[in-house]
């Protein structure tokens, strides 16, 4: 006996992807489901970024649609933070940018390992993987079902892994969905449930 339909949270339809004249993504569909982790793999260029804003709906497609059916956070691999705010007032940003409270953000920086300083001085003066973790903090605060992160384990050391890790468990269990892209393997304890190499 088939159980229930599973909760889509994302569809595109017959997605293609361009940048300039030059088609990177051709009639893609793909559905995410609850509870479920995709992986977009391909190498330099191949395309995963295009993608992946197009799916966050931050670039326009050049043909086909993306439905969200619900709410989503895009990090993307140049980490949007504010050069001259620190990693605090950030987050702290992002929080009103998107109607949420900004109670539990030096507690999703502490999560993320950025305590004292690392908080608090302007973020140009963090290093790469400092930079990274605080825009991943933003996954914390946010009760956003679909997550959309480019290259999310770029510039970070092994002991943000089990972060990571742990934070994507935690938000699929919770009934959350996502979409992940790198142009190399990904270690095993952040291994998705599918993939799609572009
Ligand atoms: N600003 C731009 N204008 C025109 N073409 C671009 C631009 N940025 C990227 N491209 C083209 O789009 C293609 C895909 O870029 P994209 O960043 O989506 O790839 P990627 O798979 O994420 O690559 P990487 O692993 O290097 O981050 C590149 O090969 C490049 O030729």
């Amino acid at each position: 006996m088939s159980g229930p339909e599973p909760h889509i949270l994302l569809y595109a339809r017959d997605l293609s992807v361009a940048r300039g004249d030059r088609v990177l993504i051709e009639q893609l569909s793909l559905k995410l489901v609850a509870g479920e982790r995709l992986l977009l793999r391909g190498r330099n260029g191949a395309g995963k970024t295009s993608l992946l804003e197009t799916l966050a709906g931050v670039r326009a497609p050049a043909l086909g649609g993306v439905e969200r059916l619900a709410t989503l956070v895009w990090v993307g691999h140049r980490n949007g933070l504010n050069p001259g705010l620190s990693a605090e007032e950030n987050l702290g940003f992002w929080c009103k940018l998107n109607d949420l409270p900004d109670t539990g953000v030096a507690d999703a920086l502490k999560r993320m390992g950025l305590v004292g300083r690392s908080r608090s001085r302007p973020s140009r003066l963090l290093s790469t993987g400092q930079k990274r973790r605080a825009a991943i903090a933003r996954l914390i605060v946010s009760p956003a079902r679909l997550w959309l992160i480019d290259e999310p384990l770029a510039g970070l050391d092994v002991e943000a892994l089990p972060l990571v890790a742990d934070l994507l468990a935690a938000h699929e269990a919770r009934g959350g969905a996502a979409i992940l892209t790198t142009h190399q393997a990904l270690p095993d304890r952040v291994a998705p449930h599918r993939i799609i190499d572009l």
